[in-house]
């Protein structure tokens, strides 16, 4: 599915939390949302799910890989039920617990496909996406005794039983361990599906995301490939800290070395030159 943010705008409580957004995420790969703590991140990704209606500019998708491919449409105006069959949002846990078991769980991404006769391939998709998940072994335990990881690779499977064409991602690796956390981006990654990430740890970001977009305080302060983006000119400017930028050996992508809040680094309280 083709993604364009163009010019997007909105105000919450009174004033605009995002502010004249453009980007335009790569199709078929994952593109990482970064940028510090309110720096609008959910609310982009809400309103790429078409949950939240921009007051200005707007989200347009085109579906290339549909039998009939449509011109671009806003997102928030497409039919709801159509809506949910392409685009799915895993939110933030809420912590929330519901009396269903795993696999019902799972099942409710199944629910914009139903019809008074059922689907094909509802049993299907659900065990595609337990195993996709690596959560087949918790299908039938209680969803309120999941553990936070156990829970989050369970909200991921619920995701992929949609089937969505646009995959949007709120702090996915939340409560995996580093291994789940490698393999959920690796995973989302190879998928093929356009997928939105907002992520936190940007060496995740830098390794496995092929474009990202960075806010500050609701506006677009940088979007493109992580070698481009991520500086530390840029990472100064939007998070305030010092960072060395290295390059991976083995796979040529940044990995970012933060050293101090910035201003505070021995190299920032030095004024010598380096060498000197
Ligand atoms: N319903 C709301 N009413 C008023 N302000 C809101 C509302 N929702 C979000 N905000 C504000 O909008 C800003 C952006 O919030 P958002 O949750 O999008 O940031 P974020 O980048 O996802 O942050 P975090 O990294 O902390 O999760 C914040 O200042 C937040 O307080």
């Amino acid at each position: 599915m083709e993604l364009t943010i163009a010019g997007v705008g909105t105000r919450l409580g009174g004033r605009w939390v995002l502010d004249g957004v453009d980007a335009t995420p790569p199709p078929g790969a994952l593109t990482g949302l970064l940028g510090p703590n309110g720096a609008g991140k959910t609310t982009l990704l809400r309103l790429v799910a078409g949950l939240l209606a921009p007051d200005a500019g707007a989200v347009l998708v085109t579906d290339p890989g549909a039998a009939d491919p449509t011109p671009a449409v806003p997102v928030h105006r497409m039919d709801r039920r159509v809506r949910a069959r392409h685009v799915a949002l895993l939110e933030q846990d809420s912590g929330a617990t519901v009396p269903l078991s795993v696999r019902e769980v799972v099942a409710l991404g199944r629910i914009p496909y139903r019809t008074l006769w059922g689907t094909d391939d509802d049993a299907g998709a659900v065990d595609r996406a337990l195993d996709a998940a690596s959560a087949t072994h918790l299908s039938d335990r209680a969803w309120s005794t999941l553990s936070g990881g156990e829970r989050q690779r369970v909200h991921i499977a619920r995701a992929l039983a949609q089937e969505p064409r646009l995959l949007l991602l709120d702090e996915p690796t939340n409560h995996l361990d580093v291994a789940a956390q490698l393999s959920m981006l690796a995973f989302v990654r190879d998928l093929g599906v356009t997928s939105v990430a907002a992520l936190h740890d940007l060496n995740l970001a830098a390794a496995f995301c092929e474009h990202v977009i960075v806010l500050s305080a609701g506006r677009l302060a940088a979007a493109g490939p992580p070698s481009d983006v991520l500086t530390p000119a840029l990472l100064r400017a939007v998070y305030g800290v010092d960072a060395e930028v290295l390059t991976h050996p083995g796979t040529g992508r940044p990995v970012i070395a933060l050293t101090a809040p910035a201003g505070t680094s021995p190299q920032a309280r030095d004024p010598r030159p380096a060498g000197a």
